[in-house]
């Protein structure tokens, strides 16, 4: 076994070759058998092995910094960096990360999880390092998919024109977790093909020679009218950035051979590799979108394992059937097509259908732009990468109140893919937004009949749900509920706990029968419901929220507390002022103290000591 041998990147410089080759097929086997069991990013690791070890083979992590946009593609640079014995806590609680993380190893240049930060990152290296004198090689490995993103080729144009030392290392897979979209990701694809022309054309060549040199002469010059044909400004050229490939990104020889040549060079330099995503694993490569992200499968008998019906599927079935209503609804994706449940929306209504590419801040100012001409979009997005699109939501959608919804998926806490995944800074950063309204429903019935009323209600509205498994609704099922008021689910005598979304069912099991504490189900939050407030002042009142304590759902009942001139006893449970690593969700829940038994204690420290309890 070669893996064994390899303790650094130091421990690949000795290695032949073919004990490379070895230790490829090594690293495979390691990535396959942990994802398995942990689920992980299979696909898009399995794709990088060739390419992370002649990486590391040709540069001196950690003297030189190698950077992986997103970091999900880093299995083998984890495992070659001094954790392969760690590498089966992936994902785990108190393991180590799914992506690249800087207090987790030297060798991790950067802190990665959200897409497209890598460029930026290295022109700041490049810039500390020759501003302090340092020599030391920047090197970014960025997805295709990645480049969509606005802040990687923000950077690409200062890069350009900084000239400043550095190797952009693109890997193009032709896949983000969908099929890639973008301009880019076509003229890449041409350049695929030109390459096929080029190796086509040297073995003609070849032929031709031997046959008739004067059909050779012909051939050639219309070669060269070919070529002006095929030829276009090659952007990586207008951006001053030198470009190098497509070349074979499993071919190690060569690999190595052009990153030595490369690593010599001055200026910013972008090299091309092509790369098969789920490279060596039949089932991934066969289906690089299902095995992006497995959520743990049999490695003898790898089929797909169903998660069960979501909060994503509610919301896609429902957008579905609306869409049949209501003419105007138009669907926008920022490339989480199958994380955000729209795969049947997008093959029913195409036309009314966009997947804008990794950036948040296209997506929601495109649904500006729609909804100034009349239509009515809804922007399906992820909690935490709704942050990217922040000034968006203020500047194009809320100061003319335009009619967008934001369906705020992976709200609260979301588990394996941590600190940089969980959605749980979205009230916070939403509900100071005048205009903007904020909703959480109970279950999928909610669900639909909040997004009916939203599209009808028109100006900004967020509905936000979490990374969870929820009871199917009956298609058709379109029940109203009334805008801005709270639910009574359970009448108490002392005191009632106030849960916003998810938290609702951690109420409901806290209460009990215990006749003292009521249970509301608390669905908006902007607007609150002031009349229902007023009315359980005279309890003892408990928030609950799966999102940051501050400036969240109790913060805000506070403030309207406050306005009210009630001052009742209130406690505020949400996550405490830190960040969550990944684990298990219940277990992060636990450790919050946002769920049945926190929200026991809670009650207890307000004098409201289970029953059972009571000496
Ligand atoms: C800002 C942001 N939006 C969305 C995502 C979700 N996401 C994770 S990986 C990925 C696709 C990345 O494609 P690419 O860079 O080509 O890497 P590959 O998986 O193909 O290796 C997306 C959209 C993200 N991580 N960050
Ligand atoms: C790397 C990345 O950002 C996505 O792949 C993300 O991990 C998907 O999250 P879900 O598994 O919750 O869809
Ligand atoms: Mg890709």
């Amino acid at each position: 076994m070669v893996l064994e041998r390899v303790n650094s990147p130091e421990d690949l410089k000795g290695l032949s070759l073919e004990e490379l080759q070895a230790l490829a097929e090594e690293i495979r086997s390691e990535i396959i058998r942990v994802t398995a069991q942990n689920g992980g990013h299979l696909a898009s690791s399995l794709g990088a092995v060739e390419l992370i070890l002649a990486l590391h083979r040709v540069f001196d992590s950690p003297r030189d910094r190698i950077l992986f946009d997103v970091g999900h593609q880093a299995y083998a640079h984890k495992l070659i960096t001094g954790r392969k014995d760690r590498f089966h806590t992936l994902r785990q609680e108190g393991g180590i990360s799914g992506f690249t993380k800087v207090s987790e190893s030297p060798h991790d240049a950067i802190t990665a999880g959200h897409a497209s930060t890598s460029l930026a990152n290295a022109l700041g290296m490049a810039l500390a390092r020759d501003l302090k004198g340092e020599d030391y090689h920047v090197v970014a490995v960025i997805g295709d998919g990645a480049l969509t993103g606005g802040m990687a080729l923000a950077a690409l144009n200062k890069i350009g024109e900084l000239q400043k030392r550095m190797l952009i290392v693109l890997n193009d897979n032709e896949m983000s977790i969908s099929e890639n979209v973008g301009a880019l990701n076509k003229y890449f694809k041409e350049l695929q093909i030109r390459k096929w022309v080029q190796d086509a054309e040297k073995l003609g060549k070849q032929i031709l020679e031997r046959i008739s040199p004067q059909l050779f002469g012909l051939v050639d010059r219309a070669k060269e009218a070919a070529k002006l044909l095929l030829h276009q400004e090659n952007p990586f050229y207008a951006w001053g950035i030198r470009y190098v490939g497509p070349v074979d990104g499993h071919d190690l020889k060569t690999l190595i051979h052009i990153l030595e040549h490369l690593k010599a060079l001055e200026g910013p330099t972008l090299l091309h590799v092509v790369t098969k995503k789920g490279k060596g694993y039949k089932v991934a490569e066969a289906d690089p979108i299902y095995w992006h992200g497995p959520p743990g499968f049999d490695p003898k008998k790898p089929e797909k394992v169903s998660k069960g019906y979501t909060w994503s599927q509610a919301f896609g079935d429902a957008v579905t059937e609306l869409a049949h209503l209501e003419p105007r609804l138009f669907v926008i994706t920022p490339a989480m097509r199958e994380g955000s449940g729209l795969v049947r929306y997008s093959l029913e209504h195409p036309e009314r259908y966009l997947d804008v590419g990794i950036c948040e801040d296209v997506a929601v100012t495109t649904a500006a732009g729609l909804a100034l001409r009349g239509m009515k979009p809804i922007v399906a997005i992820y909690s935490t990468f709704l942050q990217r699109a922040y000034d968006q939501v203020i500047h194009d959608v809320a100061i003319e109140n335009l009619p967008v919804v934001f369906a705020v998926d992976r709200a609260g806490i979301v588990g394996a893919d941590g600190a940089t995944h969980h959605g749980v800074f979205d009230i916070a950063y939403l509900r100071t937004i005048p205009n903007l309204q904020i909703a959480a429903p109970k279950d999928a019935l909610e669900l639909r009949a909040m997004l009916k009323k939203a599209l009808e209600l028109g100006g900004p509205i967020a509905i936000r749900y979490p990374r969870d498994n929820v009871e199917r609704a009956p298609e058709g099922a379109w029940p109203e509920i009334p805008w801005g008021k709270w639910e009574v689910l359970k009448e108490g005598t002392e005191a009632y706990i106030l849960a916003f979304g998810k938290t609702l069912r951690y109420a409901l099991e806290a209460a009990g029968d215990d006749p003292r504490v009521g249970v509301v189900n608390a669905r908006f939050l902007k607007p609150l419901d002031r009349e229902m407030l007023r009315a359980l002042a005279r309890y003892k009142l408990l928030t609950v929220e799966d999102h940051q304590k501050m400036g969240g759902f109790g913060s805000a009942v506070l403030e309207a507390l406050n306005e009210l001139g009630l001052k009742p006893e209130v406690r505020i449970l949400g996550l405490p002022d830190r960040f969550f690593e990944h684990g298990p969700i219940p277990g992060l829940h636990r450790q919050a103290g946002i769920d049945a038994q926190g929200i026991r204690q809670a009650l207890a420290e307000m004098g409201l000591v289970p029953i059972h309890e009571r000496a």
